[in-house]
């Protein structure tokens, strides 16, 4: 007997074996898919009626920072190096465990409601951060965003903590976390501690996630200080493998893309942080021509400033066609291949498809809405029309995180409280009380 049935829908499975089914069935057992076709033949504990609905993989969200959110609108419109060093780095210093966590819950519930169910990380306080997706049933690529800025004894210390996390949260939450590594980025990292980083990860056989090239200001630093440019520094050190993920990749020359394709380094690409920062454009259709495999991100909330994948998918397209003014440089499936295939190929994990045997993530995006009528080409709508919001039940790992638009895995209002408060850590004199924190007839 399934645990779970889900009918009526149209399933996207992104599976070229199965393709795409107009009205079928997934059946889902002990958190993995048992069937995808037309009817099951079973019973099941709990159906799930998608009926007008599209039922997809849920979306694979490849580089965050997700304690971010409390940082949200807190400091914008600046220069990259200013916004970080003068503004996100101190503020940053104030925020602790206990405030990582609520920020951490808040992207959870953010990313569940607007249909993602896997996300990579990179952040500090991590072990908070693998407490909040322990908590809400997600499915999470975490890492400790570790900097030694040349300093022999950070760099001690921060390969201890990043050892320390992979140690205690590699696998946990019955294997929904896995941990990587999380270098913050050649230009903040020294040679030797990406070296020393880098025999870590081989020899505890987990993950790199680090940032490579996302501003022209590290390209030429990178050449003042090493006489090569990030990529070839990575690759000299015997940095790249398949087993890294590499944030932005904008600032590339042919032959940079040319080692990231052979080295089989998995590239994660930021459109809407990156226009926001001002931080350039990534040749992603060269990258994916090349073979290199480009999934999708939304970057930490401060630079995008949600987590809505829908909404980073419409700008992966509108931005690669208007740059190289030819518009068939990328569709709308393969952007939707970037959003769930490739970033499970990324994260190395069983999820990203439709496919018996791989993992129970799987999102409903409602069609019965004005701005999706009428219908003829569903990936069409999901990347030039749908929003988050058009998402109306989740499931992770087999479980129902949210149904019908009601998140069942947290309380909403709690986890935005709790949020709100945990902002006032960063002392800005600018925060507003939307909820009513201060006022003593609200229930805290
Ligand atoms: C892990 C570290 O990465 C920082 N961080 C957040 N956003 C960016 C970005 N766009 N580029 C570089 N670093 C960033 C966080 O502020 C944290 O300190
Ligand atoms: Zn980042």
């Amino acid at each position: 007997m399934a645990d779970i049935l889900i009918k009526n829908g149209y399933i996207l499975t992104m599976d070229p074996d199965t393709g795409d089914l107009k009205k079928g069935e997934v059946a889902i057992e002990n958190g993995r898919i048992i069937y995808v076709g037309l009817s099951y033949n079973g019973k099941a504990d709990k159906i799930i009626d998608a009926s007008g609905s599209v039922v997809m993989p849920g979306l694979v969200n490849t580089h965050n920072h997700a304690g971010m959110t409390l940082l949200r609108g807190y400091a914008d419109d600046l220069p990259l190096a200013e916004w970080l060093e003068d503004y996100i780095w101190p503020v940053e210093e104030k925020l602790g465990p206990e405030e990582i966590y609520a920020g951490v819950r808040l992207a959870c519930l953010e990313m569940i409601k607007s249909g993602t169910t896997t996300f990579a990380d990179m952040y500090i306080h991590e072990q908070a951060a693998a407490r909040a997706v322990e908590d809400c049933g997600m499915r999470a690529a975490l890492s400790y965003g570790m900097i030694d800025f040349g300093d022999p004894q950070r760099a001690e210390s921060s390969l201890l903590k990043g050892r320390n996390f992979v140690k205690d949260f590699n696998g946990a939450a019955n294997g929904r976390i896995s941990a990587m590594y999380g270098p913050h980025a050649p230009h903040t990292c020294s040679q030797q501690f990406l070296q020393d980083v880098r025999k870590q990860a081989r020899k505890d056989d987990v993950k790199v996630h680090i940032h490579v090239l996302e501003t022209e200001a590290e390209l030429n630093q990178m050449k003042e200080k090493y006489g090569k440019c990030s990529v070839n520094m990575l690759h000299d050190i015997g940095f790249f493998d398949s087993d890294v993920l590499a944030a932005h990749c904008i600032w590339l020359s042919e032959g940079d893309m040319n080692i990231l394709a052979e080295t089989g380094v998995h590239v994660s690409h930021d459109p809407v942080s990156n226009m926001k920062t001002a931080a350039g454009i990534a040749p992603v259709p060269q990258l994916l021509e090349k073979g290199v495999n480009v999934s999708l991100s939304t970057d930490g909330c401060a630079s995008n400033n949600n987590l809505d994948m829908f909404g980073v998918m419409k700008t992966a397209a509108l931005l690669h066609k208007v740059n190289s003014m030819d518009l068939t440089v990328i569709d709308a499936r393969k952007v939707l291949e970037m959003a769930t295939v490739y970033g499970a190929k990324a994260l190395g994990i069983e999820a990203g498809m439709i496919k018996e045997g791989y993992y129970g993530d799987l999102i409903v995006v409602d069609m019965k809405r004005p701005h999706l009528t009428p219908l003829y080409d569903v990936d069409s709508h999901l990347v030039y029309s749908a929003r988050g919001s058009d998402v109306t039940t989740v499931l992770v790992d087999g479980k129902v995180l949210m149904e019908n638009g009601k998140v069942l895995c947290m309380d909403e209002y709690e986890i935005m409280m709790e949020a709100s408060k945990a902002a006032k850590k960063t002392d800005s004199q600018h925060l507003i009380d939307v909820l009513g924190l201060n006022d003593p007839s609200v229930d805290q």
